[in-house]
């Protein structure tokens, strides 16, 4: 480890964002019951620009009214490059009730767009002596953002999730799609005349996993546009827990429980977790550093990689 620790992301699960229209109020009492564990009430793209002023007071209401449990709930103002953003975080912390957590910041694309908000809610709470510390998300979501992305990971002690988000980061790059995320058919290789695909959205990710693992920050995917296509939606959520991703968003109900389960670590990863730590106990109480556990070598940097998967077990089961 370098002399500089890494430090820890928040200790709260993140398995699933479920994302609704501040719009479409229907829905909030459905999104409060669902087991997500963040809830992400929209007021940018799922918005037309009419109804802005209509959401933001459904969106305020709304965190007052309904029991919302013990989930992180969060809004998603407009971008930085629009009229309506200061409005929606001003009229979020001077109407809404302590009840609101977090304030997700599309379309980042410097460590400058942050201060901004983190200035603004800074302001807010200091007048109006919110006793609450509202804490930021941000969406990485564009070719500035992909570039600037350990300055943005490391813009503000508020931060606490940074997402990828799929739709326009593909516009931002100029990529030529129309899907939200998952497998890109033009996407392959050739070998011996088969076609091999990769997964275009591989070094975003990573980039953004290590951007946030060194500023201790959660790594999230973001979505998957195509809710009719389950195992297209596990196949890229279990891409993103293997790179060190914590959850993915939903933008349809039936994603909740598809994040859960892969975000989730099965019970025979945490036996094994669970196992390998106790090997590695024995082998440093008998003086090694390293041991064979079902075959394989186990050493010191297991037990930190054991300690993910039980860590993440823990949060579940409090
Ligand atoms: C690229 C991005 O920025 S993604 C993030 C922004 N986008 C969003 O927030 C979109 C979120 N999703 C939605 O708005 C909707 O799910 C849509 C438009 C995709 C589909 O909506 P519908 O046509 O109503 O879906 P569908 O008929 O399958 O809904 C089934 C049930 O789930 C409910 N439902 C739909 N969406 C949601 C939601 N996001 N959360 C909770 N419940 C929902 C419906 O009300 C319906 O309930 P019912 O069975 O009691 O009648
Ligand atoms: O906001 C999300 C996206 O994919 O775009
Ligand atoms: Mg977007």
């Amino acid at each position: 480890m370098s002399f500089r620790l890494q430090p820890p992301a928040p200790a709260r699960l993140n398995r699933c964002q479920l994302f609704g229209p501040g719009s479409r109020p229907a829905i909030f009492e459905k999104m409060a019951g669902s087991v997500a564990d963040v809830i992400n009430l929209d007021l940018e793209d799922s918005v037309p620009p009419d109804d802005k002023p209509q959401a933001r007071q459904n969106i305020i209401q709304a965190i007052g009214d309904i029991d919302w449990g013990n989930k992180t709930l969060s809004v998603r103002i407009n971008g930085l490059d629009t009229p309506f953003w200061y409005r929606d975080v001003v009229d979020l912390l001077e109407q809404a009730g302590e009840r609101l957590d977090q304030i997700m910041i599309p379309k980042v694309g410097c460590a400058a767009d942050v201060y901004a908000v983190d200035a603004l809610v800074t302001a807010v709470e200091a007048a109006k002596g919110r006793a609450k510390r509202i804490s930021l998300e941000v969406i990485i979501e564009s070719a500035a953002g992909i570039a600037h992305v350990e300055e943005i990971a490391a813009s503000s002690p508020r931060l606490q999730a940074m997402s990828l988000g799929a739709a326009d980061f593909a516009a931002s790059m100029g990529m030529a799609t129309t899907g939200i995320g998952g497998t890109q058919e033009d996407y392959y290789m050739l070998h011996g005349g088969a076609r091999h695909w990769s997964d275009p959205w591989h070094w975003a990710q990573t980039a953004i996993v290590a951007a946030c693992r060194t500023h201790g920050v959660l790594p999230v995917d973001g979505p998957f546009g195509d809710f009719s296509d389950d195992e297209g939606f596990r196949a890229q959520a279990r891409r993103s827990a293997t790179l060190g991703m914590v959850g993915k968003w939903a933008i349809h109900p039936k994603q909740v429980a598809l994040a859960n389960e892969v975000f989730s670590p099965s019970d025979k990863a945490v036996t094994e977790a669970r196992e390998i730590l106790a090997a590695m106990d024995a082998a440093q109480k008998s003086g090694a550093g390293a041991t064979v556990y079902n075959g394989r070598l186990v050493d010191i940097a297991s037990i930190r990689q054991a300690q993910v998967i039980v860590r993440q077990a823990e949060l579940i089961s409090v």
